[in-house]
């Protein structure tokens, strides 16, 4: 898989940094799969937290978190706006989107598909998004350029789609998240014959599978999520290829008020990929606990094991990085 995506020199990022944030989500994976199993959705997603700043604040950038979390769901924060990394002129202005820990559910009860994920860009690159939800309609790369819409019903979306892969509609997969809000997405998308699949949580590996459907078995992912999941999934597609369209869930006067804080002037805006990622960036995403993206961290005697995917976006190089970490009390301390 490839992309196309042109950049302006100016926009381009040191290759260096890949293997730096490789670190990063490394550290957080760790600290979060530590405490798997435990039920304690804050503690995890507090030790990710607090590894992922420790590693970030190491790096030579000067950077700015721009997707963190926290606004929404008031967990531990990386939180948007707060500067990392080693400081002014210690390297390059970019921007960072993080989700120390993606699927906090799913890192407590031990489920397969958390993950610390990261992307990164240079400075004014990624959109700056409140933490609010987020339609998204996603599809991996080698279609043409506006085959899905995300005003159109989903059964239009899906025989396209169909029409694209000449493939009959009930060989479609749709990846929804499980909600009650979806429930009439799901009767709408099961009514044309093609297939749902649910996930409990975890839509950046959702958006993912979109790219590889021969792998995953799935096709297209539709729904509604977070907008910072959202952003974070925009860079990994920007990186690999694919479509993905946005529209920001603005639904009172306090989403739209602090979305205009942030730029965002029409709250109805459609964003594309190139609309969330306008610049090179590179994505990173580390397994918490075992899933279909990424296995998770083990802990053998001696060895702390990792598995990372790791991609830039000018190149559309995608790295997985399985790595044995020798000195582990150096997670604890460092
Ligand atoms: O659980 P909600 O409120 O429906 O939100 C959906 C979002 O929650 C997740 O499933 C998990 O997010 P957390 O890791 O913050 O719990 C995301 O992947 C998804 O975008």
């Amino acid at each position: 898989m490839s992309t196309t995506i042109s950049v302006p020199p100016q926009l381009l990022l040191e290759r260096i940094l890949t293997l730096e944030i490789v670190r990063v989500t490394e550290r957080a994976a760790v600290s979060a799969a530590r405490l798997r199993g435990h039920g304690n959705e804050k503690g995890a997603d507090q030790a990710a937290v607090d590894a992922m700043r420790r590693e970030l604040n190491k790096m030579p950038i000067e950077g700015t978190v721009v997707i963190g979390e926290g606004e929404r769901d008031e967990a531990p924060m990386l939180f948007i706006g707060e500067k990392v990394g080693a400081g002014i002129d210690a390297g390059p202005k970019v921007d960072i989107a993080v989700d120390p820990l993606e699927g906090t559910t799913l890192c407590a009860k031990n489920m397969p598909g958390s993950i610390a994920t990261m992307a990164m860009a240079e400075g004014g690159t990624l959109l700056h998004a409140p933490d609010v939800y987020m339609q998204k309609i996603a599809i991996g790369p080698g279609y043409d350029k506006g085959l899905i819409d995300i005003d159109a019903p989903p059964e239009e979306n899906i025989r396209r789609l169909a029409q694209a892969k000449d493939v009959s509609v009930h060989d479609i997969t749709v990846l929804v998240l499980d909600r009650p809000r979806h429930a009439e997405l799901i009767a709408k998308i099961r009514a044309t014959g093609a297939g749902v699949q649910l996930i409990t949580d975890g839509d950046v590996a959702g958006v993912i599978h979109c790219a590889d459907p021969d792998n995953t078995g799935v096709d297209i992912y539709m729904g509604t999520g977070g907008a910072p999941e959202g952003v974070l999934a925009a860079a990994a597609l920007r990186c690999i290829g694919g479509q993905m369209q946005c529209r920001l869930l603005l639904d009172t006067y306090s989403k739209r008020n602090r979305a205009e804080s942030m730029g965002i002037e029409d709250p109805n805006f459609v964003y594309q990929i190139e609309d969330m990622v306008k610049g090179d960036c590179l994505f990173a995403a580390t397994g918490v606990t075992d899933g279909s993206l990424l296995s998770g961290v083990k802990f053998r005697k001696h060895v702390i094991q990792t598995e990372t995917v790791v991609m830039r976006s000018v190149t559309g190089t995608v790295r997985y990085i399985k790595a044995d970490h020798r000195q582990f009390e150096k997670f604890h301390l460092d």
